[in-house]
């Protein structure tokens, strides 16, 4: 075989590989620069080769004093793992990298310098983006198959000037939904005004929402203006709905069909541009078959109607939402929550959330007051999903076979949904084999649904 140059061998193996090779001497000078280096960074290593690393790699003096990796990573003769950078290349493109450094020694482990190793994560990131921007409509988040129907038509629901009843339990989003309707449409530069109707009494209710005049009653000294006027030109949200008393009612139903009312204690008719959103926890249908509710109102504000679905019926969620939630409270609170913990994660997939999405938001709150850096972990939640135990997760060291077992399953469970071919797939047995287990488990009373 013919004799090979052992250093074009290695820098013809250096330019094969697809991760970026850049050497630093001691004294901060490129020693090593292969091909996808020059990729990522667009410069050649002609160019870059013998010159100090400041010069091409780092070019703010202020980062060399305390950031140089050179100096801790031959100072502490750790390998800085992972950090993930955004630069530009010199073609101006945004290039993100994952960069770690390796301590380069010679035969005699004296330090002769360092290895930047970086990997282009720009597709990932793309990808990354493009998944969660899937799953995020109008600050909504969710991958659920009802969801993801709803964010289909969502435009030309906010494009149409119809009525639209959002129900959903308390909690699972519909005035965000109803935000979302409002900043889709036409109107979006007008306001939203928000009405709670269950929150007043009725007497009061009427002159927040149709204003008084003057001497209207004892008090009023005033004329004031009600939340129509205020909403003029945008949306009105009429929320929980299925709370208004009969004669409020009848005075809804004259601004829906004829666009007009009169503030308390006035005979002018004032002319209204408003689109009525309404919301409810209640079944409106219920209601009206108990006489509560009327039917013609009804078909008025039910023009479109958008059923959320409880957060227990949306599980798949979970997670991005958890998601969501750490990286608003870092924002908030200037926080590095990273993510949370998979043993944490599973007591918050199991949990059937009553409160929906307004509970999981302050069961997140709540870990940040706790975990101030890193993952959330189990104690960091409030104690009533802590006592919620995972099945074998009280056994540590004098863990049975069977405690272990159950314990297994019951994570695969978990982690695939409740699916049993994927959890069975995952363990690595046969599905009728976990089917069997799973049975024996709950005869036993040792595993519940997932
Ligand atoms: N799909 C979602 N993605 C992100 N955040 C959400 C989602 N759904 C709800 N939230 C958040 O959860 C909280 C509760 O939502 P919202 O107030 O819209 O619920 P609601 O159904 O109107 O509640 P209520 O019945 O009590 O009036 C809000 O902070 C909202 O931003």
């Amino acid at each position: 075989m013919e004799k090979i140059d052992m250093s074009i061998l290695n820098n013809l193996i250096l330019d094969s590989i697809t991760e970026g090779v850049i050497a630093i001497s001691i004294d901060h000078r490129i020693i090593s620069f292969n091909r996808a280096a020059e990729n990522f960074t667009g410069l050649s290593r002609g160019d870059v080769l013998g010159r100090y690393c400041w010069e091409i790699l780092q070019p703010s003096p202020n980062k060399c004093e305390t950031d140089c990796p050179l100096k801790q990573t031959t100072e502490t003769l750790n390998q800085v793992n992972n950090k993930v950078v955004v630069t530009t290349n010199a073609a101006g493109k945004k290039v993100h990298l994952s960069i770690y450094d390796v301590v380069l020694k010679d035969n005699y482990g004296q330090v002769i310098g360092i290895v930047k190793i970086s990997r282009d994560l720009s597709l990932v990131e793309e990808l990354r983006k493009e998944l969660s921007g899937r799953y995020t409509f109008a600050d909504i988040i969710s991958k659920n198959h009802k969801m993801q129907q709803i964010f289909q038509i969502l435009p030309d629901i906010a494009e149409s000037e119809s009525s639209v009843l959002i129900e959903g339990p308390t909690g699972s989003g519909k005035e965000l939904l109803a935000r979302a309707i409002h900043n889709l449409s036409q109107r979006r530069g007008h306001p939203l005004v928000t009405v709670n109707c269950a929150a007043l009494p009725d007497s009061l209710l009427e002159s927040e929402l149709f204003g008084y005049e003057a001497g209207a009653f004892t008090d009023a000294r005033k004329s004031k203006q009600g939340r129509f006027a205020r909403a003029n030109g945008g949306t009105i949200l009429l929320d929980e709905i299925g709370d208004i008393s009969p004669a409020l009612q009848v005075k809804l139903l004259r601004v829906l069909q004829e666009k007009e009312y009169e503030p308390l204690g006035s005979t002018t008719t004032v002319k209204t541009d408003v689109r009525v959103l309404a919301a409810t926890n209640k079944n409106v249908e219920q209601l009206i078959k108990q006489g509560l509710f009327r039917n013609d109102l009804y078909y008025r504000i039910n023009v479109i109607k958008l059923t959320l679905p409880p957060l227990a019926d949306r599980k798949e969620d979970i997670p991005l939402l958890i998601n969501h939630f750490i990286n608003r409270f870092n924002n908030l609170r200037e926080r590095d929550v990273e993510g949370i913990s998979e043993d944490a994660l599973s007591i918050l997939m199991r949990h059937n959330y009553p409160g929906n999405i307004r509970e999981l938001e302050n069961i997140i709150e709540h870990a940040f007051v706790l975990c101030k850096k890193g993952l959330i972990m189990t104690r960091h939640l409030p104690s009533h999903l802590q006592v919620e135990k995972e099945p074998g997760k009280s056994c540590n060291d004098a863990c049975t076979l069977s405690e272990m077992e159950k314990r297994l399953i019951y994570q695969a469970l978990v982690r695939n949904n409740g699916n049993k071919k994927a959890a069975a797939v995952e363990l690595g047995i046969d599905k009728t084999t976990l089917w069997r287990k799973i049975k024996k488990l709950k005869k036993a009373g040792l595993l519940r649904d997932v």
